[in-house]
């Protein structure tokens, strides 16, 4: 039973969801030198707003040159699980194209595995409170943070008592700080450039010292660039170096050597996620791993044994947070089982994975006008946390907001809305842990603690948000998810399926 989290988001009222958007504003007290900066700055957002649509346009002409025959885009905020949405579509419609990238997300596990060991590691420091975040801890993952005590990272307390044992495993486990670095760099060559006395290929050989804390200036988060390389990387890798530069090839044996030391520690790994005096720490300080994405300790045993290739479950539960937009073109494999409609064989698809956080959300708009369908992702157990860029926000009002904006923009009144209410086991987890959904959401008021009623309430107000607006006159589709697990989203994209099927007839008058 996962422990329970913490009590420390802001609560909010979900009845006051339409006053706030969109705001009012007030400029009946403004002096005559405040009026004159306020227009300076609208004439500057205007020509900045003249540059994006001019923009907007030659990327317009540009992607009708190379059409799809149906374009999804998946929205939502941060590790609400787009891009796990996204390789469910891999799996079900492109499963040939999913399995031959199963190695480039052996390096994400990896690296999500030795974060959260770095993490258990910070636990056995011996010189105080280690700096540290909770979502490191189970992710390199963090979208959300359950715990914040500051700004921009949690205070973990080391373990006031450390047995022989603990000490042994700290310094056995300590080359994993540096598999860490490697493992980062390879993956996001851009945010975790090589420094200067860096591993150069010996991974694990402890070159820095066995106990320091992970350079404080890095991102806890490792995140793809759009049209980042990283999974075309490990094709043909192993066969040569010559389609590789140098560089690379070097990482790539860095990542080769990181595999070897995590197999390594494989039974180190494990004796320090079972010892009783780690959980009891993690358990006096309220952090409960298993609820973070990216959390494979519980199956570190299978994952660092040597032959390991990643199943589709452990690939949908990797967490690598997306920057910016990318654009997959999924064609639509035959014969698959589960059988794919003869309609849509060879089809070309686009589905669009953009990144979610707050500051990421102003390069969506040019992918808004021509798209069939938009699938927004609303993580129904983030009640109870805030988001990482503003930490006084809860994360549930900020999807309802965020919502509330894509129902009334102009330039999605053509598309089919469809609704996954996700993270429904988390959310599940969370109230039978015995958080209270009313303790942050003031407005449920005394309805009961159940999944199905919590459900049913948030449904409820999506729904209603969506037919304030009277220009949405397409069906709104709700669907509740888990989208790590691969076989219920399987049945939520063939009703998907479906539905793109009929939006597409009607359109071209064929029914
Ligand atoms: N338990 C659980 N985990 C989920 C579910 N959906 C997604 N996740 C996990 O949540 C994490 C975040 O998911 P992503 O798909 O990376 O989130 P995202 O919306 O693409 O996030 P950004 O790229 O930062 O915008 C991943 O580790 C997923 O495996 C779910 O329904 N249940
Ligand atoms: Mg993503």
């Amino acid at each position: 039973m996962p422990t329970p989290v913490p009590h420390n988001a802001p609560s909010i009222d979900l009845e006051e969801i339409s006053s706030h958007w969109p705001p009012v504003a007030d400029f009946s007290n403004e002096t005559p030198a405040q009026r004159d900066e306020r227009l300076a700055h609208e004439r500057e957002a205007k020509r900045i707003n003249d540059e994006i649509d001019a923009q907007i346009e030659i990327e317009k002409s540009e992607r009708r040159r190379r059409r799809p025959d149906i374009r999804i885009i998946l929205l939502g905020q941060a590790e609400s699980g787009k891009s796990t949405i996204l390789r469910n579509f891999q799996l079900k419609y492109a499963p040939t194209a999913f399995r031959a990238e199963a190695e480039a997300w052996r390096a994400v596990i990896d690296l999500n595995l030795v974060r959260s060991v770095t993490f258990l590691l910070n636990l056995l420091e011996e010189s105080g409170p280690v700096t540290t975040s909770t979502a490191n801890a189970g992710s390199g993952g963090g979208g959300g943070t359950e715990r914040p005590t500051s700004p921009s990272d949690t205070k973990i307390m080391p373990l006031r008592l450390l047995t022989d044992d603990l000490r042994r495993l700290r310094v056995s486990l300590s080359p994993l700080r540096n598999i860490e670095e490697s493992l980062a760099r390879f993956i996001s060559p851009d945010h975790y450039p090589r420094r200067v006395g860096s591993l150069g290929g010996k991974s694990g050989s402890g070159s820095s010292s066995p106990s320091a804390p992970p350079p404080t200036e890095r991102a806890f988060e490792v995140s793809v660039r759009s049209g980042s390389r990283w999974k075309s990387l490990f094709k043909g890798s192993g066969g040569g170096s010559g389609a590789m530069s140098k560089a690379r090839s070097q990482e790539y044996e860095e990542v080769r050597n990181a595999r070897r030391v995590i197999e390594a520690c494989r039974e180190d790994m494990v004796a320090l996620w079972n010892h009783p005096a780690v959980r009891a720490g993690l358990a006096d300080q309220s952090v409960s791993l298993e609820f973070q994405s990216g959390f494979f300790l519980d199956a570190v045993d299978r994952i660092a044994a040597p032959g390991y290739e990643p199943s589709p479950a452990d690939i949908l539960k990797a967490r690598i947070q997306t920057l910016g937009v990318e654009e997959h073109p999924l064609r639509v494999e035959t014969n698959q089982a589960g059988g794919s409609l003869a309609w849509e064989h060879g089809q070309l698809w686009s589905i669009i994975d953009v990144g979610g956080s707050r500051a990421l959300r102003a390069a969506w708009l040019p992918y808004f006008d021509d798209v069939n369908m938009l699938l927004f992702i609303a993580p129904v157990s983030a009640f109870n946390q805030t988001l990482t860029e503003d930490r006084s926000v809860n994360r549930l009002w900020d999807s309802f907001l965020l919502w509330k904006s894509l129902c009334v923009h102009k330039l999605l009144k053509k598309a089919t809305f469809v609704l996954l209410l996700n993270k429904y086991d988390l959310l599940d987890a969370k109230l039978q842990s015995g958080i209270e959904f009313r303790d942050f959401v003031t407005s449920y008021r005394d309805r009961p603690n159940k999944t199905d009623d919590v459900l049913q309430y948030l449904k409820g107000k999506f729904s209603a948000i969506y037919q304030q607006d009277p220009q949405n006159t397409l069906t709104l589709h709700v669907h509740v998810t888990c989208a790590t697990d691969s076989n219920s989203t399987s049945i939520v994209l063939t009703r998907i399926r479906e539905v793109i099927f009929r939006d597409n007839f009607k359109k071209a008058n064929l029914l």
